[in-house]
């Protein structure tokens, strides 16, 4: 066994369901506030925190300095910061191209961004080499359920559903292909029709109304499309029905598994839930997808590509760590995606996607279709990413492009940070036992209001990226299974996550950008369903914020508190502020200017990273 398959993050405090969190309350209050010495976990958690949090190796990925996390435990609200928050990485090196000596010193030998995201502020030297006294990463995810009842099991459309049909859908491009009203017009072969209709899907949502056509004409796509509008089945599904119209089937007997496409996504749990619904789309086919993510045993990912790989889904360390093991050829490669295409674009993952069209076997973007899929494009991701695309490219907005879903009831609440944590226990105790999603900036403040809202018997449990990844994973079953209503996280969990019956949203701490908002409160309101964000606003905090959040409320045509709007503008308000009720504007790069109103800052390149630093991948 190699040494660096099994490198795993450092452990961290851990408070997760109430159950689990009884025993560590004791240890939690025996002066974690106080001395910062209460064990291991603490200890590591306060590593390379409120200087540099520098990270190198890898041919140095940099980061910046962090927000001290000490201010969280001393005030709860967390609000020092000690300058640049950005984020970059430095690039990784040659790339290693399987076997051989494992790459020192510059040359590529994959990683497990766990390894980094415990903080520990190793050096390059160390990070890179075998650490005798970092945990083995062991674990192995429980096979999933076979039944068919599970597989497709679903939640409802809500009633919404059909105000789908409303909303406006741009398309910019040439030679477009002319959207489909219906599943059957798209001419999908039996298994995937009836795929389909047991997922409870009945007609196609916007996106996937011109998606499908598009994708299945061959052509390159950049789609924007609000939050829990299917974007997903709208790439997988035309891919799966060429990957069948053509015969491929998955064959265990070749060394090296060559996918017909690759899925990447930021997150774990998100390129998880992408494989599963890759799964049951291709489920009684011959069609093989297979996930790899980190925190997970190496050799066990090995082994289940080795089984057969048409459909490889993965973030992207992992996913080029196995194209450098030799364990993935990417010579047939004919679908490339990107999910959450401005996050995998931005200064983070950007270095990694550069590597992973660059490495040996890719087909060229001629060759290649790729396709990406966001809630929000900033217009200078947009820019970057025609790198990727054929220079005919279309481009699909529906709606506002980065808009928020209108079906989120949003709301405001001014705070301090010494009431905060009352506040949100008050509204915790209105909401009841309704599942709710808490988002925090920080990695800590994750742990603290998870390990405090435990302490008063709210069963909560909590997601980031400090906790392993069997934690991470039982922390969202139970909290899909109801057994923990309510969620604590960090943004790790702000895109993509699709967890039925999430009725609520607080922002206990507000993002540092408003498209992180967006995709935060795009957890609740799904496919047609309503849901409620409550926002923690905090003058002292927040107020950078403020104009970007009455544009999205005013988009979204919601109430805007006049507070917020006095904070957005000063004291006479927004005379020059009119987004006109517009229900939408395209915002296709291609066309020029800019079509958003000029009030809604879009967001730089390179978003600031959540406080901490809190590692996606
Ligand atoms: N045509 C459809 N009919 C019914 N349900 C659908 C349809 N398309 C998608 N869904 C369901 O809607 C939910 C949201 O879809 P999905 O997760 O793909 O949204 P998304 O647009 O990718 O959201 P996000 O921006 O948050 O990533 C999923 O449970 C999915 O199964």
């Amino acid at each position: 066994m190699d040494d660096w398959e099994e490198e795993e993050t450092a452990p961290s405090f851990a408070p997760v369901s109430s159950t689990d969190a009884a025993p560590q309350r004791s240890s939690w209050n025996g002066g974690a506030r106080d001395s910062g010495n209460d064990g291991d976990s603490w200890n590591r958690s306060n590593r390379g925190r409120g200087g540099s949090a520098g990270r190198g190796g890898r041919g140095g990925r940099g980061r910046g300095f962090g927000r001290s996390d000490q201010d969280e435990l001393n005030g709860g609200g967390g609000d020092s910061e000690n300058g640049f928050r950005g984020r970059g990485r430095g690039g990784r090196g040659g790339f290693r191209s399987g076997g051989g000596e494992r790459g020192r010193g510059g040359g590529y030998r994959g990683r497990d961004e766990d390894v980094f995201a415990a903080g520990d502020g190793r050096g390059a030297e160390n990070s890179d080499a075998a650490d005798p006294e970092r945990p083995k990463v062991t674990y192995i995810p429980p096979s999933l359920p076979e039944d068919e009842d599970s597989i497709f099991s679903h939640y409802k459309m809500g009633i919404n559903f059909d105000k789908y049909d409303d909303i406006l859908v741009d398309v910019s491009g040439t030679n477009l292909p002319a959207a489909i009203m219906t599943f059957e017009e798209a001419k999908l072969c039996e298994s995937l029709e009836n795929n389909i209709s047991r997922s409870g899907y009945v007609k196609p949502t916007p996106v996937q109304k011109y998606g499908l056509p598009i994708i299945s004409a061959g052509r390159d796509l950049m789609a924007c499309a609000q939050t829990g509008s299917g974007k997903t089945a709208a790439f997988l599904l035309p891919i799966l029905q060429q990957l069948m119209a053509d015969g491929v089937a998955a064959s265990r007997f070749s060394e090296i598994q060559e996918p017909e496409a690759v899925i990447v996504a930021p997150t774990r749990e998100l390129i998880n839930q992408i494989y599963q619904e890759a799964r049951k789309f291709s489920f009684g086919t011959c069609v093989r997808p297979v996930v790899v993510y980190g925190g997970v045993n190496t050799g066990y990912q090995m082994r289940e590509i080795e089984k057969g790989c048409n459909v490889l889904c993965g973030t992207p360390g992992r996913l080029l760590d196995m194209i450098g093991r030799g364990k993935v050829g990417l010579s047939k490669v004919r679908h490339l995606v990107l999910d959450e295409a401005d996050r995998m674009l931005d200064m983070g993952f950007e270095p990694d996607m550069r590597r992973l069209v660059g490495s040996p076997g890719m087909p060229s973007k001629e060759e290649r279709q790729t396709l990406m899929f966001s809630a929000t494009f900033p217009e200078d991701i947009q820019r970057l990413a025609a790198d990727f695309l054929k220079v005919d490219y279309l481009f699909v907005a529906v709606g506002v492009v980065g808009g928020a879903c209108t079906d989120v009831e949003q709301t405001f609440l001014q705070v301090t940070k010494f009431n905060k944590r009352e506040q949100l226990l008050d509204l915790l105790r209105t909401i009841g036992s309704e599942r709710t999603m808490v988002f925090v900036e920080t990695k800590r403040q994750a742990d603290f209001i998870a390990a405090f809202l435990c302490q008063e018997k709210v069963p909560t449990t909590s997601i980031h990226g400090d906790r392993e990844q069997r934690e991470r994973e039982k922390a969202l079953a139970d909290f899909r299974s109801g057994k923990c209503p309510v969620l604590v996280a960090t943004s790790v969990a702000s895109r993509g996550l699709d967890i039925p019956d999430v009725q609520h949203v607080v922002n206990f701490d507000l993002p540092n950008t408003i498209d992180d908002y967006v995709h935060r409160i795009g957890r609740t309101g799904r496919c047609g369903n309503t849901g409620r964000a409550v926002s923690f606003y905090d003058p002292d905090v927040d107020s950078q914020l403020a104009r970007s959040l009455v544009g999205i409320l005013a988009k979204a045509q919601q109430e805007v508190p006049s507070w917020l709007e006095e904070s957005a503008f000063g004291a006479h308000g927004s005379a020059a502020f009119n987004p006109s009720g517009r229900t939408f504007a395209s915002t296709d790069s291609r066309k020029g200017g800019s079509f958003q109103d000029s009030s809604v800052k879009t967001q730089p390149a390179a978003p600031p990273a959540a406080a901490d630093e809190d590692d996606w991948e």
